[in-house]
């Protein structure tokens, strides 16, 4: 990913188009940037000065077809904030990707190619960023969205799973009855990092009897082997961050 070290201002209250020059390349963004900016959304990042994006590696991931333009487009789209919550987090940032409704829709299409014939009845999506990218899925497949929730944030009865966090510990609700034993789910979320997440999507679907078909993120952060914290569980994921 092709991010810049000193961007330009960002507004995100006046934001309505991110230009594109933004994400890909600091040449242009530098240069043209004065002569376009009554054409083009200023964005004014409000954030700290020591926090402005950084350039990462971000490759196709081996789960996806390496020849989709997609792809590169869904990865020039993340960006990545250094010490965000906490010093020594290399925060991924998939709010930038949502302002591209290219690589938006190209996010939901790759998820939804994959899907669509695996008898998938339900999407699990995990709060908060897996409602973001759950329910369009879930639509186009014609499944039900499950939401997996942080606690006493579900109004009904609800079954728990506890787990850790990169940052963390944190508590998963899924309302009782919302999936029936034999149901078939794929359990969607922006990012895997150390993978305690999944693997309590997975715990919590799993104890009332749901087959976990695969679980898919837009982002794998391959320094942490989230993966491996999933067992045999498959996982499918758009972009590897090294
Ligand atoms: O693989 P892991 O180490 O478990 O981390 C991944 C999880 O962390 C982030 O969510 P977070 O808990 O920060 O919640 P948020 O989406 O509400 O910000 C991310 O959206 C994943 O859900
Ligand atoms: N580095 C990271 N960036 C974004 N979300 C995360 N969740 C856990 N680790 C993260």
């Amino acid at each position: 990913m092709n991010i810049l070290a000193n961007p330009p201002t960002l507004d995100f209250t006046r934001a309505k188009i991110v230009p594109q020059s933004y994400f890909h390349s600091d040449i242009s963004v530098k240069s043209n940037f004065p002569a376009r900016r009554s054409r083009e959304t200023r964005l004014i990042y409000r954030g700290p000065a020591e926090r402005q994006p950084i350039s990462v590696v971000h490759m196709a991931s081996s789960d996806v077809n390496t020849k989709d333009d997609r792809i590169s487009r869904i990865s020039s789209s993340i960006r990545v904030i250094p010490d965000f919550p906490k010093p020594g987090i290399l925060f991924h940032d998939i709010t930038t990707l949502l302002l591209d409704p290219t690589a938006f829709q190209d996010t939901i299409d790759l998820f939804v190619e994959r899907y669509k014939d695996k008898n998938i009845n339900v999407v699990a999506g995990v709060e908060a960023r897996g409602f973001i990218f759950g329910p369009p899925i879930a639509l186009a497949i014609g499944a039900k969205f499950v939401p997996l929730r942080k606690p006493k944030k579900l109004p009904g009865e609800v079954i728990s799973e506890e787990y850790t966090l990169e940052y963390g510990t944190d508590i998963m609700e899924m309302h009782v009855g919302a999936v029936q034993r034999g149901d078939r789910a794929v359990v969607v979320d922006d990012l895997i990092a150390t993978g305690g997440t999944l693997n309590a999507a997975i715990r919590l679907l799993e104890r009332v009897g749901v087959d976990v078909v695969e679980c898919a993120c837009v982002i794998e952060l391959l320094e942490l082997k989230g993966r491996d914290k999933l067992g045999d569980k498959s996982l499918f994921v758009l972009v590897s961050s090294t």
